[in-house]
């Protein structure tokens, strides 16, 4: 997926986005001996991603490959400027978990640690919140992105035959549209001769803050070229001002995550689920 970004400064010469997991199969048993080191300078897949943003001057959203740090796996996206330097690094805030009996199980927490922080980027192209596939199932943090000023949200991502006829696309446009700005994805292509019990469900796209699909692929391998014009962002505020008409009055949205009573109301049974609306929602102090 590549994207150029068209107005709000000077054109830059764009920016690519990678798919989850590319340097090797996306399963869970293989993945452990493809980790690599990255904060070590033991990465060959972002030593070749640093060589190739610097030479074409371009910003690139490395998808993300097993990162092993401290005996550990996280699923990390880097984020390259075109001087080739690391800007960013992501790690998978939320682990896909799934079991549908008779259909799919996996979970990726038997194999990753999860990350701890939240990721936006200054670059090129924009201002970039980032999120790895399962990432993009939590509206929190797409809020979060945007009550920091991101233009985009990059989701390198590999959603499934299971989960993605029915919710690909709208998780894409839901994130976009709530929070009005664009957001990107990039899926692996599916490979119907794949070994590995996870298809994948492709669909890589680029949609705008008013939920239109700028540029899509199928299924298949392809590169998928969609320009970004930031200043859509501010016209779209403009004639659908939703921030100023949020009822603060109702439902506070200074979150709080943590806290006793919180944390016991968030994960009681739906019958038990009283009081509710006497838990106040206060956004984490991020630092
Ligand atoms: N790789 C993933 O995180 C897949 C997420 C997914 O398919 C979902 O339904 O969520």
């Amino acid at each position: 997926m590549t994207s150029r970004k068209v107005a709000g400064g000077a054109p830059s010469d764009g920016g690519v986005l990678f798919q989850e997991i590319w340097n090797c199969p996306y399963s869970m048993e293989t993945l452990p001996s493809h980790g690599e080191d990255i904060d070590g300078g033991a990465s060959p897949s972002v030593s070749m991603l640093s060589e190739v943003a610097a030479r074409r001057r371009i910003t690139i959203v490395g998808g993300s490959i097993p990162e092993r740090s401290s005996g550990r796996l996280f699923n990390t996206c880097c984020v390259i400027g075109p001087d080739g330097q690391i800007k960013a690094k992501h790690r998978k805030l939320h682990l896909f978990e799934i079991d549908i009996p008779g259909d799919i199980t996996f979970r990726e927490s038997d194999t990753f640690t999860a990350g701890q922080e939240p990721t936006i980027v200054d670059t090129d192209v924009g201002r970039i919140g980032i999120g790895i596939c399962h990432d993009i199932r939590f509206p929190e943090l797409a809020m979060l992105y945007r009550s920091r000023g991101a233009h985009l949200i990059c989701y390198p991502s590999a959603f499934n035959m299971s989960t993605g006829q029915l919710l690909w696309d709208l998780m894409q446009k839901s994130r976009a549209v709530d929070n009005q700005l664009f957001v990107v994805t990039c899926s692996p292509a599916r490979d119907p001769n794949a070994e590995s019990d996870y298809m994948i469900w492709g669909h890589s796209s680029l949609i705008g803050p008013f939920g239109e699909v700028i540029a899509t692929a199928g299924h298949e391998e392809a590169t998928v070229v969609g320009e970004i014009d930031h200043s859509m962002i501010q016209t779209i505020r403009d004639n659908l001002p939703l921030e100023m008409q949020r009822r603060e009055d109702l439902y506070s949205t200074h979150w709080l995550m943590s806290g006793e009573n919180l944390q016991a109301t968030r994960h009681a049974p739906l019958d038990q689920m009283h009081n509710c609306n006497e838990v106040k929602m206060a956004l984490q102090p991020w630092k």
